[in-house]
């Protein structure tokens, strides 16, 4: 047997004022907690009843993440209708104490039990539960009566209640106009705000973490009134942390914290004359230097106390001790609000999430310069690639060295003699009559050297040269056919030479440079009276079948970039939300309150589907109408996949969101996505175009198989059951469920500590 149970044995088996049997149950009580609620039905000496315990703490250890104990075998009961007050300094573990009492997080080993029961059935977290955080954990943005709103919405009120609740709570603890904003408040109303939407539902356990730290004093007695009248008439059990040891004197029941451990457990008369002195303050201050001096484990017979029934006398003095503060009042019952009771045991989780969606929408309308920021810098980056992306070439410098042409002779001057003539003077004038504004501005050099200079120096992109005796050459080239001598095919040909240090823009000047050359010929023929289809190649492109001819790379970019803009944003709104809600502490105090993390994540969802919504339209409308392009297929199916597409990114933010403590880090995650993304999902260069393993990986990622689907029903009409189509419908919709089933699954873990 431990020291532990040993020392509890020898407790119970001294005490001559109960039956053997009751000393018996105590024991098992003492040792099996399930049985926390007979403990207390059991009398004392003096004939009180034992209240029934509402929190029971046993042998609970917490170790973080990092390795340090910070709760070390505590043991704590909180019976049912009184004030508790933790006392301890800095760093002892109370509020790592309080979050596992409410659910926000978990022991490493040990037992609690709530209401008698072990599991978290009790309504904890949720409804039952009123927790306020040490911090303010409100939104800041939110006016007060949206405060009242939120939080009453979160546990069940109706608008009236909401209403009775805030005009009650405005009067006791002296709150401004329901009309201010809560970042304007001083810290100390911040407090009041807070602790008024930890009671105003009336719940049954109340978990105040430094409810009083930075009140007026005046308030602060207010404060104390209305608990003790809580505990008193509507049986509400309360838990509170405060560093102002005094004013727990007004306590049923003060616990003393020293790192981790419980010093002592007692009413607070009962620990000033257990340690002899005057004051609360003195008594904390002893114990604590027993504990340094001895540096032993903390006595266990604190735990015993937990037996030590506090007797009537005890919790009547301990309410009519003076309250700190300079009026000295006593502790007396303020008259209670005429609050009806919660019409609903516990708020449904439709409640619930008419509540987050609310406050999504309050919040995102306050901010609306952001909102449209939100809604608009996708479909600006889309309209962006449509007047930047994919137009042909203009005003490129292209050099040209004529050697048919003299000093003193221009093709202007010799028009008469090339333009729309059959002669064969000066045929180089007609090529070049092809070498126009705005695709080309032709720089005239008078020598090779010069023309080479000109490239190296940067102020062309290549040059042109004709040979001396082109025109004559060519003729010859053109009538001899195959048995033209060998020295005619050099004569007669036009040289390029280029910066091909731009691949695309080398390849559209060569491609209109061949363009070009075929319009010279055909000018030619039709000059000389032929036939112009000899211009043509043996090799011939028709009208294609899906796009048109010499379509810009445009028709291919903006299906791509558009799924890929409204996939990336919803990354990093969703996230940064999600990790803000985080940051503030307004996230855990909303899981306190019973919304599951699935709720959260659901009611986000909600208002980016509204600016998916209204970001796809705009997308589409300004697309079509505005820039005039063609876009074939079913909408109502890309309109879809526009959704599905900005879902995937919502999800993919919450993930990142779980992952992240800073919303800086949601967006270093997003851009490290991005890329790789942007570059391998086929947005700007096709997956044609690279390796055969990457593209296998490329298959992969959240946008490939969208891109290509949207290409299929934008570009070619191609319906839902077509192979290149569906896919994309379903690998978003799989990435969709992933990431969210993922988040929900990571955030649960995370706050769930
Ligand atoms: N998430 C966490 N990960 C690692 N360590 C933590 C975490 N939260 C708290 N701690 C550590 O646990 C110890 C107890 O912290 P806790 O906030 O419970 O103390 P406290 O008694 O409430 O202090 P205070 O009165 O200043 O609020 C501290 O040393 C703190 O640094």
């Amino acid at each position: 047997m431990s020291a532990h149970l040993k020392s509890a044995t020898f407790y119970l088996e001294s005490d001559e004022s109960l039956s053997l049997d009751d000393r018996k149950l105590k024991l098992r009580c003492f040792t099996e907690g399930t049985l926390v609620n007979d403990c207390y039905s059991i009398k004392d000496s003096a004939g009180v009843v034992g209240k029934p315990s509402a929190v029971v703490v046993r042998n609970a250890t917490k170790v973080y993440q990092n390795g340090v104990p910070v709760l070390d075998k505590l043991d704590m009961t909180v019976e049912q209708g009184t004030i508790y007050s933790l006392l301890g300094s800095s760093g002892c573990g109370k509020t790592t104490l309080l979050n596992c009492i409410v659910g926000v997080g978990k022991f490493t080993t040990g037992d609690l039990w709530l209401f008698g029961k072990r599991g978290r059935d009790c309504g904890i977290p949720g409804k039952s539960v009123g927790y306020m955080p040490q911090d303010y954990s409100l939104y800041k943005d939110f006016y007060i009566n949206e405060t009242f709103t939120y939080f009453g919405m979160l546990n069940g009120m109706n608008g009236w209640e909401i209403m009775k609740a805030m005009v009650f709570y405005t009067n006791l603890l002296k709150l401004p106009k329901p009309n201010v904003r809560v970042s304007t408040l001083s810290g100390g109303l911040k407090r009041r705000v807070s602790f008024a939407v930890a009671l105003m539902h009336k719940p049954e356990l109340l978990i105040l973490d430094e409810p009083t730290v930075g009140v007026d004093p005046l308030v602060r007695e207010s404060i104390w009134k209305y608990l003790v009248n809580l505990t008193k008439h509507e049986k509400t059990t309360v838990i509170i942390t405060t560093h102002y040891v005094d004013e727990a004197r007004c306590s049923d029941k003060v616990g003393i914290m020293r790192k981790g451990r419980l010093l002592a457990e007692s009413s607070p008369t009962a620990l000033l004359q257990e340690n002899n002195t005057t004051s609360l303050e003195a008594a904390v201050l002893k114990l604590c230097r027993e504990n340094e001096n001895h540096s032993k484990p903390a006595p266990k017979q604190e735990l015993l106390t937990v037996f030590k029934k506090t007797s009537v006398t005890d919790q009547v003095a301990g309410l009519t001790q003076p309250l700190p503060g300079p009026s000295n009042n006593k502790c007396t019952l303020p008259p209670m609000p005429a609050i009806k009771q919660k019409i609903s045991t516990i708020a449904d989780s439709r409640k619930r999430l008419e509540a987050l969606v609310k406050k999504n929408i309050f919040l995102m309308m306050r901010n609306l310069s952001m909102l449209l920021i939100i809604i608009f810098v996708p479909t600006a980056a889309i309209l962006t690639t449509i007047v930047s992306e994919g137009n042909e070439l203009s005003h490129v410098s292209l050099g040209v060295v004529n050697s048919e042409l003299n000093d003193s002779t221009t093709c202007e001057d010799m028009s008469s003699l090339w333009n729309g003539t059959c002669g064969m003077d000066y045929m180089s004038c007609k090529f070049m009559s092809h070498i126009t504004a705005p695709t080309f501005n032709v720089v005239n050099y008078k020598s090779l050297d010069e023309a080479k200079k000109g490239v190296r120096r940067g102020e062309i992109w290549g040059f042109v040269s004709i040979p001396q005796d082109y025109s004559w050459e060519f003729y010859q080239r053109a009538v001899g056919g195959v048995d033209v001598a060998p020295t005619s095919f050099n004569k007669s040909d036009i040289v390029f030479r280029m910066d091909e240090t731009s691949t695309i823009v080398a390849r559209e000047l060569k491609y209109t440079l061949y363009k070009a050359f075929q319009n010279y010929v055909r000018d030619l023929l039709r000059d000389c009276g032929r036939d112009t289809k000899a211009a043509e190649h043996s090799l011939r492109f028709k009208k294609p079948i899906f796009g048109v001819e010499d379509e810009s790379a445009l028709g291919y970019l903006i299906p791509s970039h558009f799924i890929g803009y409204i996939f990336f944003y919803p990354i990093i709104t969703a996230g940064i939300r999600y990790v803000n809600e985080k940051r503030e502490g307004t996230l855990e105090r909303s899981l306190v309150s019973g919304v599951k993390i699935w709720e959260i994540f659901f009611a986000f969802s909600i208002c980016e589907l509204i600016i998916g919504i209204i970001r796809t339209i705009t997308i589409y409308v300004m697309a079509v109408w505005i820039f005039g392009r063609n876009i074939v297929g079913s909408l109502s199916l890309q309109f879809l996949l526009g959704l599905t597409s900005t879902f995937m990114g919502v999800t993919a933010g919450f993930l990142f969101g779980a992952f992240c403590t800073e919303e800086i880090q949601v967006a270093l995650l997003a851009m490290a996505l991005f890329f790789p993304n942007i570059l391998l999902s086929g947005m700007w260069w096709p997956l044609e175009g690279m390796p055969q393993y990457l593209r296998t990986i490329a298959q992969f990622l959240p946008c490939t198989l969208a891109c290509e689907s949207i290409r299929s029903m934008a570009c070619r009409g191609w319906e839902f059951s077509h192979p290149n189509v569906w896919p994309g419908f379903a690998s978003t919709f799989g990435y969709m469920v992933l990431f969210f089933v993922a988040a929900v699954l990571i955030s649960s873990r995370r706050f769930i500590k």
